[in-house]
């Protein structure tokens, strides 16, 4: 996150000075914004930065324990500097939350310098190799061209002149919530593969007196419990790169000083950030637990691929919040759309009339087509978004301010921005797969994983369809069993699915999910390496247990 903060917000000279100290590793920062006492809201940050025009240098300190700088990667004996993000203070005026950057340890002797504390939060649930850090600053003085000024700036004299927009500070994390949408469908895959591999190698049970145990992947159970979120990876590729696509053009339109679409970029990337992450980290139980005893096992790669990704839903904006951001933007959409405006693209929809006709009983209607459903997720989307964007409204006419009124419909919002998502993800995996020049048997193949894929979303979610009349319960049900019809298809083609996310086995780090296949006999070379083998008998015998068995045997 330093490098893209440098690369977004320095000025062309400031990116002379500091980006090739990065690029040639003379330099290792990170990006230090959270503190012990907020890390959601921002403006809530205590770290200060006053301007001394006599000296023209920035005063950073930290000036109550809350406001120490905590959780930053590499922070606690890596990092020589960091952008910190602190509230700004010239001429006895505060302008709010600005990055700058702050050598925080010697290049010589890499001890810390004067003013700085620096050192590690402690172990955590994952990322044991990663230093997260804490920072104390005390009356600790920076040039006044290390605060970056590429979109606000701070004189010599101390005149402060504003940015075009005050979120343009917030653009990193942006960028890094679009990437996590690539860190979940990556994460997925590598979980998938495992499973998946393992589930073909594992034999157990006995389904007839006689017959061959079969591979636990033959059960209809284990397949409904892999195949969706097999299909779940595969929609989060296309989704990401459709994510990346739209963020590096709005990127490039910020650059070129159009700002017009950095709300519907927030709102998108802040829903799928938390969309995926939420149903990936789900989906990493459901695998790990689908693979047994041994999915427990550090052999597997679960638990290191679980503790190092769960983060995913707290970091780069904590998934609630990020979900609230994008239902806050929504509300906003349905004003603008009931006023005539006329809306972006990803959110053009909620301008459409897409009342449900109710579906009754036989409605005759195809549901196994994937246009005609990704047209109800349509519906559900719009239906959630309007009802959250109704509650808000009602609440402002019983007499509450907006935030009062955004706040008590809550609950509403966030189950619109995930609907709104949802949508998004199945509507761009059907249509990647209309663009994708691909063989017909293949095209057959992923076909089916984007049918498991919306019809799984919806056998998942049919209360919302149900309860908008989007779909009849029979309907519904209907649905469902289409799902469930489609596993043995997939089956036949499961381990080339996996095996196509091409994971080399050390970039797994599973024994379940090798690609030989060679399990059980890697699992016993693996635990030889255990640190308890290294002795038969184990010292702690001779101090505690051997004494314990003496002492008590001499009783019988
Ligand atoms: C470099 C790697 C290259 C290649 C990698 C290749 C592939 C990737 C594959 C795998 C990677 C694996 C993982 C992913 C990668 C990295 C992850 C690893 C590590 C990550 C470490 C995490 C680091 C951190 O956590 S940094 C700290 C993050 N902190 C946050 O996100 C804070 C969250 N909180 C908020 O953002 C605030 O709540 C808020 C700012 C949203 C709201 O603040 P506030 O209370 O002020 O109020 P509002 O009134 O709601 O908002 C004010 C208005 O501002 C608008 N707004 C807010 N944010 C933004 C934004 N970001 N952009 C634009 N606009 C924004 C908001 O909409 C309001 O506007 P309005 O018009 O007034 O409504
Ligand atoms: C592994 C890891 C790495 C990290 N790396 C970095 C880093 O490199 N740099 C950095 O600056 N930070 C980093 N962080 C910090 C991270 O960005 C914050 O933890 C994150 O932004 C969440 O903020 P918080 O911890 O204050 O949670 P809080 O906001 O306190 O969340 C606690 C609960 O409060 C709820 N809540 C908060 N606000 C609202 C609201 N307005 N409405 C409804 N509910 C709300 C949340 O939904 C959540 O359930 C890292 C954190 C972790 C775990």
């Amino acid at each position: 996150m330093f490098i893209p903060t440098l690369e977004r917000q320095c000025t062309s000279e400031q990116r002379e000075k500091f980006l090739p100290l990065c690029y040639d590793y003379r330099i290792i920062g990170t990006y230090a914004q959270t503190e012990l006492g907020h890390g959601t809201f921002l403006r809530g940050l205590e770290t200060t930065a006053h301007y001394d025009p006599n000296t023209q240098e920035f005063i950073l300190n930290s000036p109550t324990i809350s406001s120490i700088k905590w959780w930053p990667g590499a922070l606690g004996k890596t990092s020589t500097h960091a952008v910190v993000l602190a509230q700004l203070y010239t001429l006895g005026k505060c302008h709010g939350i600005h990055p700058f950057v702050v050598q925080l340890r010697s290049l010589d002797d890499h001890k810390p310098l004067r003013g700085i504390t620096v050192g590690d939060i402690g172990p955590k649930m994952g990322f044991g190799p990663n230093d997260n850090g804490y920072l104390k600053l005390h009356k600790h003085r920076i040039p006044r061209t290390n605060m970056l000024m590429k979109y606000s700036q701070v004189s010599p004299d101390g005149t402060y002149t504003k940015p075009p927009r005050s979120t343009l500070t917030y653009g990193t994390m942006t960028f890094v919530r679009v990437l996590i949408v690539h860190g979940s469908a990556i994460a997925l895959a590598k979980a998938s593969t495992i499973a998946i591999r393992y589930s073909a190698v594992r034999r157990q049970s006995e389904l007839r007196p006689g017959e061959p145990e079969p591979q636990i992947l033959s059960y209809p159970t284990q397949q409904h419990k892999l195949f969706p979120l097999l299909a779940t990876a595969y929609a989060f590729h296309f989704v990401q790169l459709a994510m990346m696509k739209i963020y590096t053009d709005v990127n490039d339109q910020i650059n070129n000083s159009n700002f017009s679409r950095i709300q519907e970029l927030h709102a998108l990337s802040s829903g799928l950030k938390a969309f995926t992450s939420w149903v990936t980290n789900a989906g990493l139980e459901v695998c790990r637990m689908s693979c047994g005893g041994h999915g427990y096992s550090q052999a597997s790669g679960f638990p290191r691929l679980y503790a190092d990704f769960t983060p995913s839903c707290t970091y780069e904006g904590e998934n609630t919040v990020l979900m609230l951001q994008s239902a806050r933007y929504l509300v906003k959409c349905v004003r603008d759309a009931r006023s005539g405006k006329t809306l972006p693209g990803t959110v053009s929809y909620l301008s459409e009339d897409v009342s449900a006709v109710h579906s009754g009983g036989s409605s005759g209607r195809d549901l196994s087509n994937l246009d005609f459903l990704i047209s109800l997720y349509k519906q559900r989307a719009s239906n959630q978004v309007h009802f959250a964007s109704d509650k808000v409204d009602r609440g402002i006419s019983a007499g509450m301010d907006l935030v009062g009124a955004l706040n008590s419909a809550s609950v509403h919002l966030v189950s619109a921005a995930k609907a709104h998502s949802h949508y998004f993800i199945a509507k761009t995996f059907v249509e990647s797969l209309k663009l994708l020049k691909a063989s017909s048997e293949l095209q057959n193949v992923l076909h089916q994983l984007a049918s498991v894929y919306v019809f799984e979303g919806i056998a998942q979610s049919s209360g919302d369809f149900i309860e908008d009349y989007i779909l009849s319960g029979s309907e519904a049900k209907t649905i469902r069993q289409l799902a469930v019809d489609l596993l043995p298809l997939i089956r036949v083609n499961a381990v080339s699915l996996v095996d196509a996310f091409s994971f080399r086995d050390e970039v797994l780090q599973s024994v379940l999910g090798r690609y030989d296949g060679n399990v059980y006999e890697n699992l016993f070379k693996w635990a030889q390496n255990s640190p308890l083998n290294k002795t038969d008998v184990h010292p702690s015998y001779h101090k505690y247990l051997g004494p314990l068995l003496k002492r008590n045997q001499s009783k019988l």
